[in-house]
């Protein structure tokens, strides 16, 4: 067992494959976490992005409001502070967010489940970079599920088909100063994620902490040229828990460093609304029964799980 959450160069998929594949496969099946390094995402699209929703954020609660959908789960645009409450915590996150999600053709037959995206007119740059960065960070995510794909045999391209249409999400969040003493909510309590896999950029203000197998939480505060990639809950039931979904959260920062904001952006990786979340028969065998013997669609899986965080 490693004592720390391994991170690993991604260009080894193309110049040392087998040996790549096995590490990166250990590292998940211990941690659900992995620090992905050569990536190529350039930092020019990631500090654009970061810049447009900084300036987003700075903008007045009026302003913002005008991006909120009521009743619309937070779907798209705009969801302010105190709505979304880890699923067995008793207070809401110290948390704004905004979702920006898959462009879709208006006819397609996906579209009832996926809208139309906003965009904030005031920040004119929000768009590009936002979009960029979703697009930039889905393909590197395939190339993550590729490689996860083979190491539990199955073909490279397994995941391909199964989110190329994929209800995925991009997450700029803020969390801002915290100004108050003795609060009782923390900024992102403990959870898993929903999804296949995130993806999370540029998180290099320290508070990120994952719970290992013996029950520690371990700070992980990626480098600058970084990025975090974890197992959600859709992926771990699809393996039967090969990989398993890691609790995480997000700490208060003790001190004075509480009254500095974080900027964080998770890109959640979703499959296609109607792939069947069924076990893997590859995953099944007599001293690992499947936990799932009943299937569910993607869909329907995310709208169980919205209501337990209190978005729907
Ligand atoms: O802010 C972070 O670094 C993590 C956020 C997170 O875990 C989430 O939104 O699911
Ligand atoms: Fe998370």
């Amino acid at each position: 067992m490693s004592a720390h959450i391994p991170t690993l160069d991604i260009r080894r998929y193309d110049t040392d494959r087998a040996a790549f594949v096995a590490e990166l496969g250990a590292a998940y099946r211990e941690w659900g976490f992995v620090g992905i390094r050569g990536h190529g995402i350039a930092q020019s699209l990631i500090d654009g992005a970061y810049e447009a929703f900084r300036r987003f954020f700075a903008l007045p609660a009026e302003v913002k409001m005008k991006y909120h959908v009521k009743g619309g789960g937070g779907a798209r645009g705009y969801t302010p502070f105190g709505v979304e409450t880890a699923k067995d915590s008793r207070y809401p996150d110290l948390k704004e967010f905004w979702h920006v999600g898959r462009e879709i053709p208006r006819d397609s037959q996906y579209a009832d489940v996926m809208a139309p995206n906003l965009w904030p007119a005031e920040v004119p740059d929000f768009r590009e970079y936002g979009y960029g960065l979703y697009e930039a960070l889905d393909a590197l995510g395939s190339r993550v599920l590729r490689a996860l794909a083979l190491h539990i045999d199955l073909p490279e391209t397994y995941f391909d088909d199964k989110t190329n249409f994929g209800n995925s999400i991009l997450r700029p969040i803020h969390y801002p100063p915290i100004t108050a003493p003795d609060i009782p909510n923390v900024r992102a309590g403990a959870h898993e994620d929903i999804n296949l896999i995130t993806l999370l950029v540029g998180a290099s203000a320290q508070g990120l902490e994952v719970r290992s197998h013996a029950g520690e939480w371990v700070p992980f505060t990626a480098d600058a040229d970084t990025i975090v990639v974890n197992i959600g809950d859709m992926l771990q039931r699809l393996t039967n828990h090969l990989y398993p979904s890691t609790t995480h959260r997000v700490t208060n920062p003790p001190g004075e460093n509480a009254r500095k904001p974080r900027y964080s952006v998770p890109f959640f990786l979703h499959p296609n609304p109607d792939f069947l979340i069924d076990v893997l028969p590859s995953c099944v065998d007599a001293a690992n029964p499947s936990r799932y013997p009943q299937p569910i669609t993607a869909h329907e899986y995310l709208q169980e799980r919205l209501r337990e965080i209190k978005l729907i």
